[in-house]
């Protein structure tokens, strides 16, 4: 699926831009002036300990959570140089998928896969009365299951499908915007190893096809050859950040984790190994 180049024509503009942030849950400072700032077209993968910051940073992304107020004006996040956008305006740039959202969709309250895709458009679970779906939008959600090798779904309940199915679903769900990223938050969870590399395989088609992937993992394994931009994370704040070769090492991800880890090699993707 080629991206919607309508909205975004300046390349040279980076895709995310976060100056500083920090971020207050309680009493503690679970993101510590983290900074970073990734360009379109850079595939990249969070990656850190359970703990370290990676869901928090996602949350801020989307806006469910606030940065703490810096005393100077620059603005703590840009999208596409822009500090001020609508939920919308975000779901258009940025598609994000989380397990959190996997669980809303995959609950009891009767929801068919087409309808999960297409209702996309107006930002609800499901279509309702009020909502008028075009032919463009009929054609953009099949589009987007079929990209995702999702159209057999097509007439199930979403609460029927096994977690890949309805992961499946869920990104076809984020690509009707034909956004020019996809967030995707643990997007192996639960899978097979089979299923695993089948759902890799299905990603590395979008990320070849310019949509900028940022994968939020624990597991090295997940990164896609497309990916060679690696943040590690710890206690909320950026402990590296470069290339894949420069990054995965034993001695970073033995710090990332604080354990001794060592990296190996399984064809074009990475392996880790606690010794
Ligand atoms: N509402 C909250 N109040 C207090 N502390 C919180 C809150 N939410 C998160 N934290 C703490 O912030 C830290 C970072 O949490 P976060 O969920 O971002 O980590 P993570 O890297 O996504 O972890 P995981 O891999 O386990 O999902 C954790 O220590 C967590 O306990």
């Amino acid at each position: 699926m080629s991206p919607d180049s309508t909205h975004i024509t300046d390349t040279s503009t980076p895709l995310l831009e976060i100056h500083e942030a920090s971020v207050l849950r309680g009493e503690r400072l679970i993101l510590d002036q983290l900074s970073l700032r990734l360009a379109i077209g850079q595939h990249t993968a969070i990656l850190g300990a359970n703990g370290s910051g990676k869901s928090t940073l996602i949350r801020l992304i989307s806006r469910q959570l606030y940065p703490l107020a810096r005393g100077d004006s620059t603005p703590v996040i840009r999208v596409f140089g822009r500090d001020r956008w609508s939920v919308s305006e975000l779901r258009s740039l940025i598609g994000i998928v989380s397990p959190a959202m996997q669980l809303d969709y995959t609950s009891d309250t009767p929801l068919e896969v087409f309808d999960a895709v297409v209702s996309g458009f107006f930002a609800a679970r499901g279509l309702g009365l009020n909502h008028q779906v075009t032919p463009d939008m009929r054609e953009r959600a099949l589009e987007a299951l079929a990209h995702m090798e999702a159209t057999p779904l097509i007439g199930r309940e979403m609460a029927s499908l096994s977690t890949g199915e309805a992961r499946r679903v869920l990104i076809a769900r984020a690509l009707v915007y034909r956004p020019r990223a996809l967030l995707l938050d643990e997007p192996c969870a639960g899978l097979d190893p089979a299923s695993r590399r089948r759902f890799l395989e299905s990603l590395r088609q979008l990320a070849r096809h310019g949509t900028t992937l940022l994968l939020v993992t624990h597991h090295v394994e997940e990164i896609l050859p497309e990916i060679d931009h690696v943040l590690l994370l710890r206690e909320g704040k950026l402990l590296h950040e470069g290339s894949k070769a420069d990054v995965l090492t034993d001695a970073g991800l033995s710090d990332a984790f604080g354990m001794r880890i060592r990296v190996g090699r399984q064809g074009e993707y990475y392996s880790a190994d606690v010794v």
